[in-house]
């Protein structure tokens, strides 16, 4: 695994240049060798015509032409070469970075806030970004491909033309610029016509995502039918922006090509003034044919860096939407995460958890943006090795409390990690402190293992036994390989549950927040999986949110919640003092059902 390197600026675009340097050298080398090969090919190409009219008139040898010949072939060869040797580089730069960045992106969208990733829209984002660091890394991958091809050419070749007859050169040479003024005056229109098709791509993804997600829903409330109007809808602005973006991109270059070639007439004019000995020049047919190979080449060359222009462009706008989410919080948060927990895996499992013995919650009060007030002031305090159980009636607040912990909005009050405010650590921090299991499992589709392990090199059987799905796993048509669809549609709700479950516990956490985590499972399951998870959590705190209670009296602690405020003790306190609470365990079966 790649270390984080302190000097690498994942929001810089030069700083992904600089990493690969010894890839962008050999590049280097390899282009200027075919550039110089090329002006090499057109130099014999004039030499060649200049020997035919010797040897036709009578004056040249046959063995002046076979050396030539043989000078031209081998150029010809280099230039090959060379321009293998140099694309092979320049797409494996272009791979390099594209999978750099994407790990960065990664990172930092599995770490975004839930509620910055709701803003934007997840499938939207993800989609987004993806597209983004292609478009981002093919502008770059053409800029580096036209450096040689174009720039370097293009200066050879202008060297090459003012050499023969500088007037003429510079007369010729005015529509190229002009070639590049066009492009640039289209730069706009390029840019809007490409943010729009990428704009209802990300409509398009999120419609079919809710398509695939709700589809059953929508049938059972028979919306099936209004949907599928709505989903055509996002499908006939989707083409329509991708023909359009499309036509932009692909009518302007045969443009430019046009307007830069327009010198050719030029030539042909001046040019047979000049091998007639009225021009500016006195030129030879071998000159006037490697003038006119010259300027048609570096036309040829202005009207790719026209083209290049519209990559940078296209690029310059996916870089502006990328770079907040490449930052290098995110890069060292993606790095420090999978570090740590491959160190349990060789050290022990203790090994890489942040040495935490004390979590203390004062006066904790919260309100979400736009709603009432739903914590209020609550106080408690958990120890290294304690496992607290949070429940109430619903709609108290209980997940509410589970999600202060994650910070995504301000709290008042404290929660104080031995003695240091949550709220203020820096977010890498914060993660390598809190673990926590919402509602939603949130997987993705990719296989069991992946889903569990989520780039960590552990052993993904391990965490899947203790959350008693190991069996089950094996049974599946390619066992722990088998994709378990988007956000787990091909399990049931208890396996992917379970998955969530054995993710949380592989990403090992000295503060772990379960939120109903045992909601869809059998009985005798769920103690089995309670006892696992008591035994691998002696070194953490675990705040596990439940509305089933007959596993409470195994809690070294209980919190009733009720409108916003708490009652903290043991189980047996709590049966004495909430009356609610006793009610609520004599409904499960009561004392007949503890596991002491
Ligand atoms: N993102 C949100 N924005 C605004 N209000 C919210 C948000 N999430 C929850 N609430 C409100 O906060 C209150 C508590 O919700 P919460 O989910 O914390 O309760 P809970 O005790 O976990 O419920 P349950 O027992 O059903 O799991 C509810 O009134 C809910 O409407």
């Amino acid at each position: 695994m790649e270390k984080s390197d302190k000097t690498f600026q994942p929001d810089r675009v030069l700083s992904y240049f600089k990493k690969e340097w010894k890839v962008l050298l050999i590049v280097t080398i390899s282009g200027l060798i075919y550039n110089l090969g090329l002006l090499a090919g057109l130099w014999f190409e004039g030499k060649m015509t200049g020997c035919l009219v010797e040897i036709l008139r009578g004056l040249g040898q046959f063995s002046d032409m076979l050396v030539l010949v043989l000078g031209y072939v081998t150029a010809i060869a280099v230039v090959q070469i060379a321009r293998y040797i140099k694309r092979f580089y320049v797409r494996r730069f272009a791979n390099n970075v594209n999978r750099r960045m994407k790990e960065i992106l990664y990172a930092g969208l599995v770490r975004k806030s839930r509620a910055s990733l709701r803003k934007e829209g997840e499938g939207s984002i993800m989609t987004k970004a993806i597209l983004d660091v292609d478009d981002c890394v093919e502008g770059m991958r053409k800029f580096t491909t036209e450096i040689f091809d174009t720039g370097v050419a293009l200066a050879a070749y202008a060297g090459m033309l003012l050499w023969y007859d500088f007037r003429l050169a510079l007369l010729c040479m005015i529509f190229p610029p002009i070639s590049y003024m066009t492009a640039e005056k289209m730069k706009k229109m390029i840019q809007r016509t490409g943010a729009a098709y990428k704009e209802q791509s990300g409509y398009l993804s999120n419609a079919t995502l809710d398509r695939a997600e709700n589809a059953i829903t929508y049938r059972v409330f028979g919306c099936e039918q209004e949907r599928q109007l709505a989903y055509e809808e996002n499908l006939t602005s989707y083409e329509k922006s991708a023909v359009k973006a499309n036509i932009w991109n692909s009518v302007m270059p045969p443009v430019y090509r046009i307007i830069s070639m327009v010198g050719v007439l030029f030539i042909l004019y001046f040019g047979q003034k000049n091998v007639l000995g009225t021009g500016w020049s006195t030129w030879t047919i071998a000159s006037f044919t490697t003038f006119l190979a010259c300027f048609v080449k570096m036309s040829v060359k202005s009207s790719s860096a026209a083209k290049l222009f519209n990559a940078v462009h296209k690029a310059q706008v996916s870089w502006k939407r990328i770079k907040p989410l490449l930052t290098k919080q995110e890069e060292e948060n993606g790095a420090k995460a999978r570090e740590n927990s491959e160190r349990q895996d060789t050290e022990g499992k203790e090994a890489g958890l942040e040495n935490v013995t004390q979590l203390q919650i004062g006066h904790l009060k919260f309100a979400y943006p736009d709603g009432k007030q739903i914590l209020n002031d609550i106080s408690f305090q958990i120890k290294k090795g304690q496992m607290i159980g949070i429940t109430g009636p619903v709609a108290c607040g209980k997940s509410t409390l589970g999600k202060a912990f994650l910070c995504e909005y301000p709290y008042e009050g404290q929660i104080l990690v031995d003695g240091e405010e949550l709220q203020k650590m820096t977010p890498s921090k914060r993660t390598g402190i809190i673990g926590y299991l919402g509602h939603d499992p949130e997987l993705f589709n990719d296989s069991v293992e992946n889903n569990v392990l989520m780039g960590t090199k552990k052993n993904a059987e391990d965490f899947l036994k203790m959350v008693c799905m190991d069996e089950e796993v094996k049974e599946m048509d390619n066992g722990i390989q088998t994709l378990v669809g988007n956000g787990g549609v091909r399990l049931s709700g208890g396996q992917g549950k379970r998955l969530a479950l054995a993710r949380t516990l592989c990403y090992q956490k000295p503060v772990l927040i379960l939120d109903d985590p045992f909601s869809a499972l059998d009985k005798s399951t769920e103690k089995q999986i309670f006892a696992n998870l008591k035994e691998q959590s002696r070194e953490n705190m675990v705040l596990l949110i439940s509305h089933r209670l007959y596993l409470f009296p195994q809690m070294d602690q209980i919190i009733w919640m009720e409108d916003g405020k708490t009652v903290t003790g043991t189980h047996e306190e709590l049966l004495r003092k909430v009356l609610e609470y006793e009610k609520l365990f004599m409904e499960e079966g009561g004392a007949g059902n503890e596991e002491k």
